[in-house]
């Protein structure tokens, strides 16, 4: 669904990702991991085209990103939550999702209000809530939900545990799994392994822009050295 071959992304001259190749199937939860700085912001920004590459390709169902507006990248069915959760404050939880509204998209799953109120039962009870009003968590919640209204085929999902409480940690988990059993793909940048172990298939891992591993969670852990040298865990 998603092959990413050998980018080169900068900021100004600052060479960030060093010829970075992946690539996400159909149905599949995927996790970018390393440390701070690594690279995993700027490897979504790059798939969305916010960082466009400036050598590479990206290609999402055969047809090639690179070199199309970032408004583009939304339309081809790519939904993006960044980590600074861009909700609109002064705005209910219902508006919220309003504003996120696309027609349903063929091969993606297509999400109701209702069934966003299932997934987060937390936006359900607040849903008259203004966005200014909640709780980190809920935030993110809310930034994920109002994403899922424009019925993406491929959710990109920086770092959605970073900040927010254990117990909304855990909630998260398992609406990211009922994400995935509605078949929905999905890739997710982590800092926390037991996060990203409990939701995600398979673990690529990052450091200065760079592929150091791409594989299960169980070869992962047959291999203590690879997460010692590039977790911090
Ligand atoms: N807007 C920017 N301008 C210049 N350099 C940047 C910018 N954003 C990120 N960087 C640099 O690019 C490198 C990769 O950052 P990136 O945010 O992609 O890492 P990350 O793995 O997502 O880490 P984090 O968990 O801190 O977000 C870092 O060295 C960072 O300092």
């Amino acid at each position: 669904m998603l092959e990413v071959s050998a980018i080169h992304s900068f900021y100004g001259k600052a060479h960030i990702l060093d010829g970075l190749s992946f690539s996400v199937a159909r149905g599949e939860v995927v996790a970018l991991l390393g440390r701070n700085g690594a690279g995993k912001s700027t490897t979504m920004k790059s798939v969305m085209q916010l960082v466009p590459p400036r050598a590479g390709s990206v290609s999402f169902e055969g047809r090639e990103l690179v070199g199309l507006p970032a408004y583009r990248t939304a339309k081809a069915g790519l939904g993006y939550v960044p980590e600074d959760r861009r909700i609109f404050s002064d705005l209910t939880v219902l508006e919220n999702l309003e504003v996120g509204r696309q027609p349903p998209r063929e091969g993606a799953p297509h999400w109701t209000v209702a069934q966003l109120f299932e997934l987060f039962p937390n936006l359900a009870e607040r849903r008259h809530n203004r966005g200014k009003h909640m709780s980190g968590g809920e935030q993110q919640m809310l930034s994920i939900a109002r994403t899922l209204m424009g019925n993406p085929a491929l959710l990109l999902l920086d770092e959605p545990s970073e900040g927010i409480a254990p117990v909304i940690v855990e909630q998260m988990a398992r609406s990211i799994l009922t994400l995935k059993a509605e078949g929905l793909t999905v890739l997710i940048s982590e800092q926390n392994l037991h996060f990203a172990r409990a939701v995600a298939d398979r673990a690529i891992i990052l450091e200065s822009g760079q592929k150091k591993f791409d594989g299960s969670f169980a070869l992962l852990e047959k291999q203590p050295e690879i997460r010692d040298a590039y977790l911090s865990v």
